[in-house]
């Protein structure tokens, strides 16, 4: 407990170092359920530092050494679909990488850079680069994710940036997506490694051809507790020769020893673990009574405040149901999605929550890594991630993945991670000391303080000098 109260940070006593502002949130409106004098208070931040700034900051992860795409080689085609998606220079991962994957003999990579830094794109790229298009239906590269949501999302990014590559099919294998005996007729495939596995089985797959493997949040793909062994299945069914790209915010040491060894010969950009955390987002946590007090003090949050979209990541299904069964007796409209539910339904409720149409979503780690859904203000670890036998180990990566849902490109989040007896301060504290984290508390016993210390981040229009490390970590 000492070590968390050692990180404590408190406003009261300097001056609240806010973090990096987003380009988009230019003149943005936020609407303050203001609980406190029962109305609604309309109140517009201006946000100073844009996009362009911080991409200008040779230390932010969003800048590059590169003034624009184009120094890339990339075809006319997919710089088009860079201009239509308004992206204008790459971020440091994709200026790092590209280069080093898109060069022939292709040649495999192992790649980190912190949440919500553009990686998807970094692959992507350099999917589109490899593809021939004039065998639009003979898969050609294959990307894996461990979530249907975040393989929907991927397969979007890609129609997306190769919008004007004439041919481009691009089809998700996950589950329910492709009916039994039907084959994948498309030159990019992104899907779940057990659905993918089954298909090559069955032949409904041709991998003969396959030139690039990528996988996504390679770190939990690889993982033996996870789906290393259907990752490992998939990689055995392909050609010898195929290019293999791991991406991930964290790579622990343990997987990055079988990464290595799973993508042999491998490039590789690395962070340390004190250069992980995205300074935009305001890490905090809610000191709690005791656990029995944790969901009267989240209603309480919400009814306070409600900022833009947010996300409350919890430990199982089950009280992913109760919170949300809870919440809304008490008023509140709130979603809830997790692995119990089927994939068409799981596929609407983040549509729903991707337009805004929802705006609370309760979840487990099933959506902690990879989602971007850039509206996202504040994530709630309701409960504390954990893992290894009897959940006695705090997770550390998957606490930076579940954050990182906020702050995205260089926008502003707020976390709020709830503790409440000793264990659970012990945890945070293991994290915090991990990562070298400066963590706010806020006190249940003071709600015009708790409210003051979120809303300060959220319209906070002052990027951190030192708002970002260098992803190679020198
Ligand atoms: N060069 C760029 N210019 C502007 N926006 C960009 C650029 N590259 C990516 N983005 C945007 O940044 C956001 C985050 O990117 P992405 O989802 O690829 O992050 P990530 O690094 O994969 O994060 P995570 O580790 O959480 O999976 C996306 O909304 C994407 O559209």
């Amino acid at each position: 407990m000492a070590d968390l109260a050692n990180r404590i940070h408190n406003p009261n006593d300097a001056p609240v170092d806010n973090a990096a502002a987003p380009a988009e949130a230019n003149g943005a409106e936020q609407l303050i359920d203001d609980g406190a004098n029962g109305g609604i208070v309309d109140s517009t931040y201006d946000v100073e530092v844009k996009l362009s700034d911080l991409q200008n900051d040779a230390s932010s992860p969003l800048s590059s050494g590169v003034s624009s795409f184009e120094e890339l080689g990339l075809s006319k085609e997919i710089l088009d679909g860079l201009l239509a998606m308004n992206f204008k220079k790459p971020s440091k991962i994709q200026e790092k990488a590209l280069p080093l994957m898109i060069r022939d003999p292709p040649r495999n990579m192992i790649a980190q850079s912190q949440s919500g830094t553009g990686k998807t794109a970094a692959f992507v790229l350099t999917v589109l680069s490899r593809v021939d298009f004039k065998k639009p239906e003979q898969p050609q590269a294959l990307l894996l994710a461990p979530s249907r949501e975040l393989a929907r999302q991927i397969q979007q990014v890609i129609k997306t940036i190769g919008r004007f590559c004439n041919n481009l099919i691009v089809e998700a294998a996950i589950p329910g997506s492709i009916p039994r005996g039907t084959g994948v007729r498309a030159s990019i495939v992104v899907g779940t490694p057990g659905t993918v596995v089954d298909l090559i089985r069955r032949r409904q797959f041709d991998v003969s051809q396959l030139k690039v493997l990528v996988i996504d949040e390679a770190d939990n793909m690889l993982d033996q507790q996870g789906m290393g062994e259907q990752s490992l299945r998939v990689k055995n069914m392909l050609p010898k020769d195929t290019q293999i790209l791991l991406f991930s915010a964290t790579f622990p040491d343990n997987v990055m020893n079988y990464a290595r060894r799973f993508a042999d010969n491998a490039n590789e950009i690395k962070l340390r673990h004190q250069d992980l955390t995205v300074k935009g987002i305001s890490q905090m946590y809610m000191d709690c009574p005791d656990e029995s007090k944790k969901y009267d003090i989240l209603c309480k949050l919400y009814g306070l405040m409600t900022i833009g979209s947010s996300v409350i990541f919890v430990k199982t299904r089950e009280s992913a149901n109760e919170i949300q069964r809870r919440m809304e007796a008490d008023g509140h409209k709130v979603s809830a999605l997790h692995g119990a539910y089927e994939g068409q339904n799981r596929d609407a409720l983040l549509d729903d929550f991707r337009s805004g149409r929802s705006k609370v979503l309760i979840t487990t780690n099933v959506l902690a890594r990879g989602i971007d859904v850039s509206s996202v203000s504040m994530v709630i670890n309701y409960d504390i991630p954990t893992k290894g036998p009897g959940d006695r180990e705090p997770d550390h990566e998957t606490y930076l993945h579940r954050i990182g849902r906020t702050g995205r490109f260089g926008r502003v989040g707020v976390s709020i991670t709830f503790v409440y007896d000793r264990k659970s301060f012990e945890m945070l504290s293991k994290i915090a000391e991990y990562y070298g984290l400066d963590l706010v508390q806020l006190s249940p016993d003071d709600w015009d303080a708790t409210e003051k210390k979120v809303q300060e981040v959220i319209k906070s229009s002052r990027a951190r000098p030192d708002y970002a490390p260098n992803p190679l970590g020198n």
